[in-house]
């Protein structure tokens, strides 16, 4: 199909300097777990976005010294000519898919712990920086300063050596630019703080020197154009977007070719925004400025996944550059598919920042809720879009269970060309717990889970959503299925068994009126009283969910947790401290590093962790977060009767998603994704190794990965 001609816009090309974007889709920096260290998967993941039409695709915040070492959060480095021998692979399969390439520099001062490295830290003032609270470098003299604007340009060059064609000076969330910038960290009296021109000194002649030394690149900045109001930001100890952020750019702007601008603090969720707090196009109210004082072509982020917002964003002036970093690892052929005609097959981020927890909580691969082939390109060979035929497609397949593992793993199965693939479900609709769960304060983005599955679904022949049906392990073995898999999913627990205690909680039982689980009061209505304590063993969202639920209806809720923190996972989704200030805001009482033991229709008691100090908290109902069981009953069914399972003709039996282990639905569409891709393998249920890129000793031309580009390029990326 031809693309809409409305969406013409967004396939213009763009001048950036010496170079041309072919469209106006940018991948803005964002890591993936893969630094220079796994040149492959770096390579790989970048690549597949540039096969999916972005124009420019970069790297994520990429240091140039050894004293910018974040370990162990794990980014690219350009630190030396090793690091620009790894990079250049990723621009080499950059290139080969028509896109520009681009880095990130960063010299990253207070931020880096230097716990490799070991060097000795250098900042703007000696003040200890917020992430790095017990170490606190030396404030750089004038030489010093010179010696690190000749360390970017040195850091430039080895860009350019690695072929990268844009290189964006990071002007923000850690970075010296942005420490000389903020009177938050710059507390100088020299040349360089003080008044704004003292300010930006440093950051104009850092680019004058690149632009000096280099000028076949694109050069531009990465720049945080407001750190927002307190809380959530700097206040005036920051910069906004109608002051210095505006005037930071007309004073700089003949020294960049673009402008790629976003917005908040070293608290990047303001930027990153989940879908709870913020919708599509967020920081337009900020960024738009910009094109009053520039002619540069600047590129806007804001979770960009509707192409009729992006059309609107450029024609109403806002920016030029339609940037994105979870819409493209969630869809990394969301520009080819605009371009298609194919809008409604996009794969939609759901802003559920999963993504971001990965380098939160320091740096593991990236793993995407919606894309589950994300960071997966190169270690297991998973392209998003393509399938090959699988060995047994003859087979029928039977999935019981719609829900996020099921509907991935029955998809996958259509497009892998089985004969016939049923997905049955006992609900009406297709979506398993994300139909209630959807519903929840906040939620109603996920729902695009199960839209794009279903969509997906609906267009193939092969494949049939059975609605209204409940199995037995009788009716699987007549269904005529040679291939069954087990999706059944989970459910709350009703007895309060926990990971903190390893026990359940005393007189928690769910069939009681004053004890109820999730599923209880969101899918079934279970009446609850004014008082409620909400018990949160979980550590993820669920907790604070059921807190802003019932608070929301008017209830009195104390959420009590053994963690530190509400919902600690949710600092890592960079959710924290929006979801917290919700709360306040309901009167919910948050009482962390607290068990509660037992619970009475009157009172729930409860114990400090560390003190042994004991309470008790008057309430009507206690809520049950404590942990999630498999529903795998049918499955332990099956696999207890092999004899009639081989005698109904059924080669397989696979349990998979949250009724083996539950988790984030990240993980249950993996697991999905997963044995669809493996289903004709010897061993299904085991997964295939994948490539773990590491040094081997004495390593052989049989260890490296064969077909590899890596190995093309002479790399040490080994296999297993
Ligand atoms: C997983 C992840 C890692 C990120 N890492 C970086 C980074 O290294 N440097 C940077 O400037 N921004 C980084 N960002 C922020 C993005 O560039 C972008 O500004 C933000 O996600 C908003 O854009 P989006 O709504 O399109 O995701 C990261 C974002 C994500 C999701
Ligand atoms: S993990 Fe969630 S937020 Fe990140 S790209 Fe995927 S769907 Fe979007």
């Amino acid at each position: 199909m031809a693309r809409d001609p409305k969406y013409d816009v967004l396939f213009e090309p763009v001048q950036v300097g010496p170079k041309t974007l072919r469209n106006r889709f940018w991948q803005v920096p964002h890591c993936n777990g893969a630094g220079s260290e796994r040149p492959g998967m770096q390579a790989e993941f970048r690549a597949m976005k540039a096969e999916g039409g972005w124009s420019a695709v970069f790297t994520e915040a990429c240091t140039i010294t050894p004293d910018s070492d974040v370990m162990p959060l794990v980014g690219a480095k350009l630190w030396d000519d090793g690091d620009v021998r790894n990079l250049s692979l990723m621009t080499e399969r950059i290139h080969d898919h028509g896109a520009l390439a681009g880095v990130e520099m960063c010299a990253a001062g207070g931020m880096a712990a230097n716990s490799e490295s070991r060097a000795p830290g250098r900042v703007v003032s000696q003040i200890p920086h917020e992430f790095n609270y017990m170490a606190n470098g030396r404030a750089l003299d004038r030489e010093e300063i010179r010696r690190l604007r000749r360390e970017h340009v040195a850091g430039a060059l080895r860009a350019r050596a690695a072929g990268f064609d844009l290189l964006t000076l990071f002007v923000g969330l850690g970075a010296f630019p942005i420490y000389f910038l903020y009177p938050f960290y710059n507390k100088r009296t020299d040349e360089y703080g003080g008044s704004f021109e003292n300010r930006i000194r440093f950051t104009r002649e850092v680019l004058e020197d690149i632009r000096e030394a280099i000028d076949d690149c694109g050069i531009g900045c990465r720049f945080v154009i407001d750190t927002l109001d307190e809380p959530y930001g700097y206040g005036e100890q920051g910069i906004r977007y109608d002051g210095e952020g505006v005037q930071f750019i007309a004073a700089l702007d003949h020294l960049v070719d673009y402008w790629d601008l976003n917005i908040g603090t070293l608290n990047w969720g303001e930027d990153a925004g989940s879908s709870r707090f913020f919708a599509m196009n967020h920081e337009a109210q900020y960024t738009r400025i910009a094109k009053t004082v520039t002619t540069k072509p600047c590129v806007n982020v804001g979770r960009f996944t509707d192409p009729d917002v992006m059309v609107e964003a450029i024609t109403s002036g806002q920016c030029d550059i339609i940037g994105a970093a979870r819409p493209s690892i969630a869809d990394p052929f969301l520009p080819s598919k605009i371009e298609e005609g194919r809008p409604d097959d996009i794969r939609e981020c759901i802003a559920c920042n999963v993504c971001v927890s990965r380098w939160e909580m320091g740096g593991p691969p990236i793993w995407c809720t919606q894309n589950p082939t994300s960071g997966e390109e190169y270690r297991r060979g998973w392209h998003p879009e393509r399938f090959t035929t699988a060995a047994n497609a003859q087979n029928d397949v039977l999935v019981v269970g719609a829900g996020p593992a099921g509907l991935e793993c029955a998809m996958v199965l259509g497009k892998r060309g089985m004969r016939r693939v049923h997905v049955v479900d006992e609900q009406p609709e297709p979506g398993g717990h994300l139909n209630w769960l959807t519903r929840l304060p906040g939620l109603g983005t996920w729902s695009r889970v199960t839209q794009y599955r279903r969509t997906q679904i609906d267009n193939l022949k092969n494949v049939q959503f059975v609605p209204r049906t409940r199995l037995s392990a009788s009716d699987v073995l007549d269904y005529g299925a040679e291939i069954v898999i087990v999706a059944t999913g989970a459910e709350w627990a009703r007895d309060g068994m926990n990971g903190a205690m390893h026990a359940r909680i005393d007189g928690a039982d769910a069939s009681l009126s004053h004890v109820c689980t999730p599923e209880q009061i969101a899918l079934e209505s279970k009446a609850h009283g004014e008082r409620v304590v909400v018990v949160d063993h979980d550590g993820y969202h669920m907790g604070a969910t059921m807190a802003e639920l019932l608070a929301g209806r008017g209830a009195s809720v104390t959420l009590v947790t053994h963690f530190d923190s509400m919902g600690p996972y949710m600092r890592y989704t960079l959710e924290e401290q929006r979801q917290y200030q919700r709360l306040v805001e309901l009167g919910v009482r948050i009482v962390t590093q607290t068990l509660v033991t037992a619970v009475t229709p009157a009172q729930a008691s409860i114990v400090h962790v560390w003190s042994g100090e004991e309470g008790t908290v008057e309430c009507d109902t206690v809520v049950l977060v404590t942990q999630r069981v498999s529903r795998s009953e049918l499955y332990e069914e099956l696999r207890a009767d092999a004899g009639a399972v081989e005698e109904a003709g059924i080669a397989a039996v696979h349990l998979i998603g949250d009724a083996w282990q539950p988790g984030m639905v990240a993980q249950a569409t993996f697991s999905g994704h997963r044995l669809a891709r493996e289903i004709d393998t010897d061993d299904p249920a085991t997964p295939l190794p994948f490539i773990r890129e590491r040094r081997l000793l004495n390593a052989t031309e049989q260890d490296y990965v064969l077909g590899s580009p890596a190995l093309a390029h002479g790399l040490d990326v080994l296999a297993t």
